[in-house]
């Protein structure tokens, strides 16, 4: 297995990079703060600030509409109707504001350039996930994309990945996961796959180190030179 403890990597290393969205190539907290805090509004709900919005994401959308009407105090009741608010509200600002991490398209460009093959894998939905890689230009570095909606399970299980290897036809120990939260991490370690955290994403709140990833870059350009 390379040493992905001494970056920057080498073309050779790997054969493919699993990379996730939110956190780690774009940052999307002002389209979740939109969108939750309007389909809030709609039901009547107060709003939620940015830090709880920020250390809630990464586990879907499922995840954070449960969180989002626990911290408001809003009976579990409401979720069916929460979740058709909040996909109609995401839908109509998906990207708006979103902007691509300072590194993304180098370190992107980079990996293809020294042959990698890339997905992405995120707990997004798959449909806003593919709108919102399109709509930030970095659709054309990607051969396959996956939502938290495409298998049975979301990271941190293992499967997603496991599928994304399937998919590539690439083995995990030769894929390497770039992520910014420990779903990425534990999601990595238990499907075989080399993990690196960015130190700028959401992380529940917590230091990427505390995740035990193999390293921790400031932006994607540390990875290959
Ligand atoms: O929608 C989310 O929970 C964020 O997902 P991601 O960090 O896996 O891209
Ligand atoms: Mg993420």
């Amino acid at each position: 297995m390379p040493n992905v403890n001494a970056l920057p990597l080498l073309p050779r290393d790997f054969d493919a990079a699993i990379v996730d969205l939110d956190g780690t190539m774009v940052d999307t907290l002002g389209d979740f703060d939109l969108a939750l805090n309007r389909m809030l509004a709609e039901l009547g709900l107060p709003a939620v600030g940015r830090q709880f919005i920020e250390h809630t994401v990464g586990q879907g959308s499922e995840h954070l509409i449960r969180c989002t009407l626990a911290e408001v105090g809003a009976v579990a009741e409401l979720y069916d109707a929460a979740w058709a608010a909040y996909q109609r509200h995401y839908d109509a600002v998906n990207g708006e504001a979103a902007e691509v991490y300072a590194g993304v398209v180098e370190g992107l460009a980079a990996m293809r350039a020294a042959g990698w093959r890339l997905a992405c894998l995120t707990n997004k939905p798959g449909a806003f996930a593919k709108q919102l890689l399109a709509r930030k230009g970095l659709a054309p570095f990607f051969e396959l994309s996956f939502g938290g909606d495409a298998f049975e399970r979301k990271k941190p299980h293992p499967l997603p990945l496991q599928k994304t290897c399937e998919a590539l036809g690439t083995l995990p120990a030769r894929t390497l996961m770039i992520g910014d939260s420990r779903n990425d991490a534990q999601a990595a370690r238990a499907a075989g796959c080399p993990v690196v955290l960015v130190r700028y994403g959401y992380n529940h709140g917590e230091p990427a180190e505390s995740a035990a990833p193999n390293a921790v870059v400031d932006s994607l350009v540390e990875l290959l030179r």
